[in-house]
């Protein structure tokens, strides 16, 4: 949304000077089909010289903001920050986390939590002063919302929120978050400072937490584990979530979805470039990643069940609050993921997937196929060769899944 960049205030507006970017959005308009190359009649155009960035045939209004993700994804990682499609809090100790996931995997949903300062929900950066929010709001799904299960999003619903595509009652103006009728995917855009535990301004210290979310609808993945620094890099680069009916219209069936980096249509450098760098922040200030699987237990989408967000909350606190470490952890045949043995208020037995299936044929079954998924993305990937840059290491590459 326009309304989710950063806003100026009414000082920095007086003295605005030039601008350091225009963008020209004309999102009724069509693009012409007929030039080369282009497959629809959507386009943004993007002139990293002039700064300028032109919207057409899209009525997607958080173009303004992704096409700029898109930049800075150009300009950061050569001043040596990184950007981040991640979500960010802080707890009252001032202890960092960053949330990555493709689109519906929990950014919003688990960085927004009443017992910490919302920093952002979507799109960060790294510097060596720590991190900061590039945005001014957020973007929060609102399919089923429920005053119990995600309070803050829904008391951030008040007057200056943009709700997209909902349903509501002419008269009284009530909505019907249940009705799917116009779309799963509906929306709430509100300013960040609508969230009333905001960390205002969005900036924080460097990154205690990395948890990488993964939206795993064949429900092989452990709710959560441990990473080691190469799995982070091979896990970070694959970008892995699985498509659900909530997202994207007409889909039944699990689908993988590998998007590097988290973010492939935003970055603009070779995808190692940015892990790379994510290793090296991690390292120097010292951070744990971790593989939430925020999708499906018991079975595949269709059998099993989404995981509860209550016990996801659970295994985030036990994340933040540094008890998760001091588990004893088993490692898992194929995934080699590193699983603890308890998590404060999540029963044990979800802890390993294999444990709630009742088909343990169908379970092995999916996890060979899921990890076939993994080692062919990777595959190509490792063809993917921009100018002399390669640093794949083979560490990153035995940090996979194995059959
Ligand atoms: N266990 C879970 N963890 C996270 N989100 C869940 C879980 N179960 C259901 N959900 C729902 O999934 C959606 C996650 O979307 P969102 O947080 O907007 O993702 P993102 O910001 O990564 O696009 C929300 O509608 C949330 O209520
Ligand atoms: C569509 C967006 O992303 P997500 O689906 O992750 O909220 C957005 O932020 O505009």
């Amino acid at each position: 949304m326009g309304g989710r960049c950063i806003r100026p205030t009414p000082e920095e507006l007086e003295d605005f000077g030039t601008p350091d970017f225009t963008i020209y959005n004309a999102g009724n308009f069509p693009c012409n089909r007929y030039t080369h190359y282009m497959t629809s009649s959507t386009s943004i155009d993007l002139n990293l010289k002039r700064k300028e960035m032109i919207i057409l045939g899209t009525q997607y209004a958080g173009e303004m903001k992704k096409g700029l993700f898109s930049v800075m994804h150009y300009l950061m990682p050569k001043r040596g920050v990184l950007s981040l499609h991640s979500g960010c809090n802080m707890g009252k100790q001032g202890d960092v986390a960053l949330f990555f996931g493709l689109s519906g995997t929990g950014k919003t949903t688990l960085s927004t939590d009443h017992n910490r300062l919302l920093i952002g929900d979507d799109e960060h950066c790294w510097s060596d002063n720590g991190v900061s929010n590039i945005e001014g709001g957020c973007y929060a799904k609102c399919i089923d919302l429920s005053p119990e299960k995600e309070p803050d999003i829904w008391n951030a619903i008040k007057f200056g929120t943009v709700l997209e595509n909902v349903v509501f009652e002419e008269h009284t103006r009530e909505v019907d978050y249940g009705d799917r009728s116009v779309t799963e995917n509906t929306r709430a855009a509100y300013p960040i400072e609508f969230i009333p535990n905001a960390k205002l301004p969005c900036v924080g210290p460097h990154p205690k937490n990395v948890i990488l979310l993964a939206c795993d609808a064949f429900g092989v993945l452990p709710p959560v584990s441990k990473l080691t620094l190469a799995q982070t890099m091979y896990h970070f680069i694959s970008g892995y979530t699985a498509l659900i009916a909530g997202t994207e219209d007409g889909i039944r069936e699990p689908q993988a979805t590998f998007s590097a980096c988290f973010g492939a249509a935003f970055i603009m450098l070779h995808p190692t470039k940015y892990a790379a760098m994510l290793a090296d922040k991690m390292k120097r200030y010292g951070a744990t990643a971790w593989l939430v699987n925020t999708g499906w237990s018991g079975g595949s989408y269709g059998v099993g069940k989404r995981m509860k967000l209550s016990y996801t909350r659970k295994i985030i606190d036990a994340i933040h609050d540094g008890s998760l470490l001091k588990a004893q952890y088993s490692q898992t045949p194929v995934f080699g993921l590193y699983i603890p043995d308890k998590v404060e208020g999540v029963p044990s037995d979800i802890l390993h997937p294999e444990n709630m299936w009742s088909d343990q044929n169908a379970y092995r079954d999916t996890l060979e196929k899921l990890a076939r998924l993994f080692i062919n993305n990777f595959e190509n990937f490792l063809d993917y060769k921009i100018g002399g840059d390669n640093d794949l290491t083979n560490e990153i590459v035995a940090a996979g899944p194995r059959l």
